[in-house]
């Protein structure tokens, strides 16, 4: 699968949860390229929808070792409690397992830390596959028109557990620890 040579990310501002969070939110014009991406070990492809798509993200999917997939459809007509799950995408976290996501249908926003642990958004659409490494800071929200489909993968069964953010907890997690080691020997 190819890697994108350039990203539509950015700095971006910081507000309080609530309908604020769906707007683009753009802080300044500093750039946020490919390669800034890359050294918080991030890592966007974009997949040819008129192809076999399936083929290759499956491909892609084993050679990370994330076998395990679901589907996840996020919009306030089919899910249940959409507010209160979308405020729990977007309570900033980590996983244990790389973050994996290609998006099937519409289009949102993953917000990482960066090495600097400033805030980059990152939109999303259709075509779309995000790659975030275990124990990276990062949330998620749906963009105004409040609706995504994503394909998110798994080491091992599909389980979605997330580590909100602390001072001591997170920190202290073996993935945390192991991620802040990986960006600082860049
Ligand atoms: C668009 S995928 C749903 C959100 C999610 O799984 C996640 O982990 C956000 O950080
Ligand atoms: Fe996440």
């Amino acid at each position: 699968m190819e890697k994108c040579s350039s990203i539509a990310a950015y700095f971006m501002e910081e507000v309080a949860p609530g309908a604020l969070q769906k707007k683009p939110l753009r802080l300044n014009d500093l750039p946020f390229t490919i390669k800034d991406l890359e050294e918080s070990g991030c890592f966007a492809y974009k997949v040819d929808m008129s192809g076999d798509w399936e083929k290759a993200v499956e491909k892609y999917s084993e050679d990370v070792g994330m076998k395990n997939r679901d589907v996840v459809k996020i919009n306030p007509v089919t899910m249940p409690n959409f507010d209160e799950k979308l405020a729990i995408f977007f309570e900033e976290h980590l996983h244990t397992d790389p973050e994996v996501r290609f998006i099937m249908e519409g289009s949102g926003y993953f917000d990482i830390r960066d090495v600097q642990d400033r805030w980059v958004r990152i939109p999303v659409a259709k075509g779309d596959l995000l790659f975030l490494p275990a124990g990276i800071y990062h949330r998620f929200t749906t963009d105004e028109k409040d609706s995504i489909v994503a394909m998110r993968f798994f080491k091992d069964a599909p389980r979605w557990e997330a580590h909100n953010r602390s001072k001591q907890e997170t920190e202290e997690m073996v993935e945390r620890k192991e991620y802040v080691k990986g960006i600082k020997a860049n």
